[in-house]
């Protein structure tokens, strides 16, 4: 199964997050379907934060104005388990309690009918990856790079509208490092979804091949 895609832009119109009355990060930008938009900047500039805000599960400590739309849908008051985000992190996060395809099976929307049919996704996204006959496999037994691909698969089963990544490839060696990005840049643009990457590596956004936004490093009021 692939991520459906929307052919819709994701837009930040006016993002300002403050924290405790301090100016942290200021942003507009409309990320074409497809296309990754890198974030970099200083720890603590309010990265992580934005992404959290982009997928609706912002912290109230922060003060944030701006909106998020999705083509022209306003998602900023929506709820974050109703924004189709697909989100991944530095850590893969893959539930422990269940199997490699059950992480997979898990992600894949309730309209999918019946347990034969979903377990057919499941396991064809499994093997889009390298990973095929790997469904019944504990998580815990999982390389990193091995866990890291089912993450992703875990997100495009979802069929999510735009993508965040939140330094997705940071705990991965060199050479795994390289592929991961392939993978997941090859993939979103495929699916025409809308990326926003957050990361400290300058390499990462090469790979990516968009725009890149620095943030905090001037001095903001
Ligand atoms: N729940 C919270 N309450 C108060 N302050 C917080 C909270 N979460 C994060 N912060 C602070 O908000 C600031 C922005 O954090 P954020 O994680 O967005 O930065 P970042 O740019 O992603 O940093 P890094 O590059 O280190 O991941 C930091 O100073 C952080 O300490």
């Amino acid at each position: 199964m692939q991520a459906v895609g929307t052919s819709r832009s994701l837009t930040l119109a006016d993002v300002t997050i403050r924290l405790e009355g301090r100016m942290l990060l200021s942003i507009s930008a409309t990320v074409m379907p497809g296309e990754v938009l890198t974030v970099m900047g200083p720890s603590g500039s309010g990265k992580s934060t934005l992404l959290a805000f982009a997928g609706g599960f912002l912290d109230p400590a922060f003060d944030v104005s701006g909106r998020i739309l999705i083509g022209d849908r306003d998602l900023t008051e929506i709820a974050a388990n109703r924004r189709h985000a697909g989100i991944l992190f530095q850590d893969p996060l893959l539930f422990p309690h269940l199997s490699v395809g059950g992480n997979i099976v898990f992600a894949i929307p309730a309209a999918v009918k019946g347990h034969k049919k979903r377990r057919e996704l499941a396991e064809e996204a499994l093997e889009q990856v390298g990973l095929a006959g790997f469904f019944d496999r504990d998580p815990e037994t999982l390389s990193g790079g091995q866990k890291a691909r089912v993450a992703l698969q875990r997100v495009l089963v979802s069929t999510p509208e735009f993508l965040l990544l939140d330094e997705p490839f940071s705990k991965l060696d060199a050479a795994l490092r390289q592929q991961m990005r392939e993978l997941v840049f090859s993939k979103a643009k495929a699916a025409g979804l809308p990326t926003i990457l957050v990361t400290h590596d300058g390499a990462d956004a090469a790979a990516a091949g968009g725009r890149l936004i620095e943030v905090g490093t001037e001095e903001k009021a």
